[in-house]
């Protein structure tokens, strides 16, 4: 990948922003598109998003526009973060001034809320673009550590290695690291899925509960994630990478997560209604949560995790109830693995935990696979 491909992301908004300082700092000519004019100004003039990412300056290369057009006008790679419910309408207003051949790659981590589309299959329905010019991203990546150059890795994944591999070149920089595979629906769906993991850990911390509810909760969690996946064609192998337990770790133990923050205001008694009027930013999670389900029920698979946050969110569970568990669960004791799983014990875990930390090590070369 040539110094200066020109690249556009659209969506101004933490990750957005973010995002274009990687590519920038990376050494691509990125052009950001924000909604609001004002927005566009504060980032072009004065290098600032101080909406989203306080004290952060932002690369003097990077341009931001309000002007679709503009900002897409010979985009050979256009990096999408917008909320994920909001994703269809972009696209159709993008659709006339995408460049021919431009690469489409989300940076989305939801499921859209009528449908229950994957970000990757959204844009395949709406562009009229073969599938190996989509690419996902996804991985533990905070965007405000991220914006303070905190080294971190991430998977990039396309059905074409070759897109994944070019996109992942684009995105590398000395504190960002892009690993490729795939596997997009796994990647995809890790990314969707740990959310509402994020939701419950930080549902437990509202009440008040411990260290031993939290890990059982990640660890039932990580194989609610990969029985979800797995059924829907996913490797179980990109679950256990970054996209899967990497993202789950940094989500489920950090107070920048907006999932996590919205599960703690639960968890201390604040209705969805409160919540959502607190969250400035967008919380994937919350919207995620029914599509998530009705996805499950229809591969038969059992996500008691995910059907107690939705209990609490409709206000049927009291938060001090929820538990790692179904506690109305009279069934026989099971195994820890359900489906695919007895290759998944505890030496398979730790080998995953092991390989996360490694990779997150291993910066500096050029992509590899997650
Ligand atoms: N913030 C983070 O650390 C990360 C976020 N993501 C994902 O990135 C996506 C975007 O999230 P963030 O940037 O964090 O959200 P954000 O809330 O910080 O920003 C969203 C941006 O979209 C704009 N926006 C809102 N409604 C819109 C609409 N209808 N059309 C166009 N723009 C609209 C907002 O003005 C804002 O600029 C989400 O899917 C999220 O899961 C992924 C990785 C990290
Ligand atoms: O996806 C993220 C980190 O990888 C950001 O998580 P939140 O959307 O919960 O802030």
């Amino acid at each position: 990948m040539l110094p200066g491909t020109r690249v556009a992301v659209l969506g101004a908004g933490s990750w957005g922003t973010t995002f274009a300082k990687i590519l920038a700092d990376g050494g691509a000519d990125v052009v950001l598109w924000a909604r609001r004019p004002e927005l566009a100004r504060e980032i072009s003039e004065a290098r600032r998003n101080s909406d989203y990412l306080a004290g952060i300056n932002l690369p003097v290369g990077l341009r931001a526009t309000a002007r679709l057009d503009l900002a897409l006008a010979g985009a050979e790679y256009v990096f999408v973060s917008v909320p994920s419910q909001s994703l269809r309408e972009n696209l159709i207003l993008a659709e006339p001034f995408l460049a021919p051949g431009a690469v489409i790659v989300s940076l989305m981590k939801g499921v859209e809320r009528t449908t229950g589309m994957r970000m990757s299959t959204v844009i395949e329905e709406v562009l009229p673009i073969s599938p190996e010019r989509i690419a996902a991203i996804s991985g533990p990546n905070l965007a405000l550590e991220i914006a303070k150059e905190q080294p971190t890795g991430a998977v990039v994944s396309s059905i074409s290695l070759e897109t994944a591999q070019a996109v992942a070149k684009l995105a590398t920089n000395k504190y960002f690291r892009s690993y490729v595979n795939t596997d997009v629906i796994g990647t995809e769906f890790g990314g969707v899925l740990k959310n509402l993991i994020a939701v419950a850990i930080g549902i437990v911390d509202g009440v008040g509960f411990g260290e031993n509810t939290k890990a059982s909760i990640i660890t039932r969690g990580l194989v609610e994630m990969t029985d979800f996946a797995v059924a829907y064609g996913a490797h179980p192998e990109t679950l256990s990478g970054l996209a899967g337990l990497g993202d789950l770790i940094a989500t489920c133990q950090s107070p920048l997560s907006r999932n996590n923050t919205a599960g703690r205001l639960l968890g201390q008694g604040y209705s969805i209604h409160d919540v959502v009027k607190q969250m400035q930013q967008t919380t994937e999670g919350l919207a995620s949560v029914k599509p998530v389900l009705e996805l499950a029920a229809a591969k038969g698979v059992a996500m008691p995790i995910v059907e107690q946050v939705r209990q609490v969110l409709d206000g049927t569970l009291n938060p001090r109830d929820i538990a790692p568990h179904l506690t109305t669960d009279s069934s026989e004791p099971q195994g820890e693995r359900t489906k695919d799983g007895q290759a998944h014990g505890s030496a398979a875990l730790w080998g995953a935990f092991k390989r996360t930390f490694d990779q997150l090590r291993n910066g500096g070369r050029g992509p590899g696979s997650d």
